[in-house]
């Protein structure tokens, strides 16, 4: 008499999409995880997540959808500490936030160029750590202020060091990413190299390797002030040649950085973030 016995493994996985990088970091996309599972894991460890934002000039306009979405959607149940970098702290929203949660607002003076905007976030990013964050908080996520949660932004987020693919590439062949391309540039990256097109609008993971991304970056930026050169995509091109040689431990896929504009296609199941549509004539100090 044979005996057989069944064993089911409820496996959650994908096969239309790439889950997992070469170097065996895992993508993030919907399917792939269960919330209940992470959430008992990362709940038992008390753990504190900062949240950077900039809105300097006209970009306060956008606070008030950034941080109500935020709070529907955003690390629920988790310490969240919203740090925001303005200009203007008299224009920051009143949210009301959920238990647990909290938001300091730095001033900062804004800048005539938008350019040099997002490229100092990287220099802001490593004081704000330097000076208040090492023994208060865990984890750190720098994110776009011109933007909305749509859907769940869990701990299946979370990882040593953490990057998006860009919503704009995630299909396009390698030699066509937006990488910067001269070598004067310390964010140079040769035709046949990098792995995807990271996207600057989330950069995240635990505070002692968000702070040496970002003193990297900074340091990267200040040798390209001193040669004159500013690299195509800011601080964006500097991540993207950061994340070549330091790869990131867990990717979050485009679910996590949409486009307002972009039509959702088969392999977006849902859209947690994205991007708005703005005007950038409108909001932006220069063309
Ligand atoms: C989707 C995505 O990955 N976007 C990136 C992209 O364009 P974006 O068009 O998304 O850049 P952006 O204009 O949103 O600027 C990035 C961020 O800088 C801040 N800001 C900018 C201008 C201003 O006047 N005031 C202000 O506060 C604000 O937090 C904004 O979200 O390239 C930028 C670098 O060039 C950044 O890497 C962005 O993260
Ligand atoms: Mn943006």
């Amino acid at each position: 008499v044979t005996t057989m016995v069944f064993i089911t493994v409820i496996n959650k996985e994908r096969k239309d999409v790439m889950t997992v990088t070469p170097w065996l970091a895992p993508v993030v996309w919907e399917e792939t995880f269960d919330t209940s599972l992470i959430d008992s894991f990362y709940k038992m460890q008390n753990i504190t997540v900062a949240t950077t934002v900039f809105a300097l000039g006209k970009y306060v306009q956008f606070l008030k959808d950034f941080l109500e979405s935020a709070e529907k959607h955003y690390m629920q149940g988790y310490r969240v500490h919203y740090y925001i970098f303005t200009d203007q702290p008299e224009a920051v929203p009143m949210v009301t936030l959920g238990a647990n949660r909290s938001l300091t607002t730095l001033k900062l003076p804004s800048s005539n160029r938008w350019q040099e905007i997002t490229l100092r976030r990287m220099e802001k990013l490593e004081k704000l750590i330097d000076t208040q964050m090492i023994n208060e908080v865990d984890y750190i996520f720098s994110l776009d202020v011109d933007t909305k949660f749509y859907g769940h932004w869990g701990a299946e987020t979370l990882g040593d060091i953490v990057a998006v693919i860009h919503p704009g590439y995630y299909s396009t062949p390698r030699d066509e990413f937006p990488y910067e391309r001269r070598p004067e540039s310390q964010a140079y990256i040769p035709q046949g190299m990098g792995d995807y097109y990271y996207g600057g609008a989330v950069i995240g993971g635990r505070v002692e390797e968000v702070h040496k991304l970002a003193k990297i970056c900074r340091m990267q930026l200040d040798m390209d002030k001193a040669n004159s050169i500013e690299a195509a995509w800011q601080e964006e091109s500097h991540l993207n040649k950061y994340f070549l040689y330091n790869k990131p431990t867990k990717i979050l896929s485009p679910e996590y950085l949409w486009q307002d504009f972009k039509s959702k296609t088969d392999d977006i199941k849902i859209i947690r973030f994205s991007q708005v549509i703005k005007n950038y004539a409108e909001v932006r100090p220069n063309p």
